[in-house]
């Protein structure tokens, strides 16, 4: 068995065992649990996929909570050791949680906690970021300047697409999908502080049309297909389940429009890989933005040579505001199972745990089985 080899402890008397299988940003986490009677233990091991036999060995005989990290594969071998240890909660320090087996945590009665609320701003911000670096090429053409082959203007240098005027396709409106879809009028919008944001596309339609220009409108689509034949960028932001997975495929592909954008900040099985860089190939004009992808650490062959691709190291939620805070709700999902408080009644507003200057509320911020475990819910 591979045992991990580096751990770091914090108050190594405390009372309840928890362990965080990586190193997280912020201190705050660490104090909120010791300030609880928690030894707090994190493998600082150098590698960055933890094994389930490295994680079964941090677990070790007797572990109260963990704390977890979306490439970890938390099915039925490793909550059959957390519960052999006494453990009673686990937390991914991500709000996606497609890396756990809820069912196989149901049995033992172990609490699932993730961190909603804290990185969709954060998340939606990347995927914005990702469609207007796509639609003026702007990866390629610092390349291009780093390269010093710029020696002059030309009218035809890296022409990319006018975003103004088209649509928006967001797919998987949920937190993030409509944070992204409000930040573009947000963006418009910031050119007018003066328009009132009561009713946000209503009052700037008004305020366009009465300066004789285009009203900005949106409609909800009656299929996928509708939001993939009309949207000149699309940005996906589902869950990756059985329903999402493959969501875009070869024939997807093809019904988008032939110069569209499209953006991955959610999973990256929830596109082909395969068939899109065979699309990419086959349609220059098309493009992506890619944060997560199919085989994650691994691109699949050929995409990293495409230059209508832009690819980054899933780090849409890399603000260091929200990474400190999505590791306190993480912690407080664990310490909150193991100090048998109840859940907080609204995981989409988790502001209150993430006050410095105050104490959390007595709660685990977002248990996605607490339902299922009968768990109470506060009534803070
Ligand atoms: N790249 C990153 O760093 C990063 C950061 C945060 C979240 N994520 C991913 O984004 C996902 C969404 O996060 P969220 O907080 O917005 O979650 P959410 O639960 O608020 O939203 C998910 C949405 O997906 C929709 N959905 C589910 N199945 C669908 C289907 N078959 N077709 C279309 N839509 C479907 C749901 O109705 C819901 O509106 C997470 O589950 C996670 O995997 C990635
Ligand atoms: O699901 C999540 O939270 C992300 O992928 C990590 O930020």
């Amino acid at each position: 068995m591979a045992k991990p080899v580096s751990i770091e402890v914090w108050n190594p008397n405390g009372k309840y065992r928890v362990v965080s299988t990586k190193p997280m940003p912020g201190t705050r986490w660490i104090n909120l649990l010791i300030e609880q009677d928690c030894r707090v233990e994190i493998c600082t091991q150098k590698k960055t996929i933890l094994s389930v036999e490295d994680i079964i060995a941090l677990i070790g005989d007797k572990c109260d909570g963990v704390i977890g990290q979306l490439t970890e594969d938390w099915g039925e071998t490793l909550f059959a050791a957390l519960s052999r240890a006494g453990g009673k909660a686990f937390s991914n320090m991500a709000v996606g949680y497609n890396n756990v087996d809820v069912n196989a945590a149901n049995k033992y009665g172990i609490a699932v906690g993730n961190t909603p609320g804290v990185l969709t701003e954060t998340t939606a911000e990347l995927a914005a970021s990702l469609s207007l670096a796509a639609a003026r090429r702007i990866v390629e053409a610092d390349e291009f300047m780093r390269a010093g082959l710029y020696d002059g203007w030309l009218p035809n240098l890296f022409v990319g697409n006018l975003l103004k005027g088209q649509t928006v396709g967001v797919i998987g409106a949920g937190r993030i999908g409509s944070a992204y879809a409000r930040m573009m009028q947000v963006i418009l919008l910031s050119k007018s502080p003066d328009v009132v944001f009561s009713s946000i596309l209503g009052t700037y339609g008004q305020f366009l049309k009465a300066n004789g220009e285009q009203p900005v409108t949106w409609k909800r689509a009656s299929s996928m297909d509708e939001v993939l034949r009309e949207a000149d960028v699309i940005s996906l932001h589902p869950v990756l389940d059985k329903t999402t997975y493959h969501l875009i495929n070869k024939e997807r592909l093809a019904t988008m429009k032939k110069e569209a954008i499209l953006v991955n900040c959610s999973r990256g099985p929830v596109i082909d890989e395969v068939a899109l860089v065979e699309h990419l190939k086959q349609n220059p004009m098309f493009r992506v933005g890619l944060d997560v992808f199919e085989d994650e650490p691994y691109m699949k062959p050929g995409l990293s040579e495409m230059k209508n691709a832009i690819v980054v190291p899933h780090i849409a939620s890399a603000s260091k505001w929200t990474r400190e805070g999505m590791a306190t709700l993480a912690a407080l999902n664990v310490l909150g199972k193991i100090k048998g408080y109840p859940i907080w009644g609204n995981p989409n507003q988790v502001e209150p745990f993430l006050n410095e200057n105050a104490q959390p509320p007595a709660a685990s911020p977002s248990i996605v089985n607490s339902k299922a475990l009968g768990l109470p819910v506060s009534r803070l």
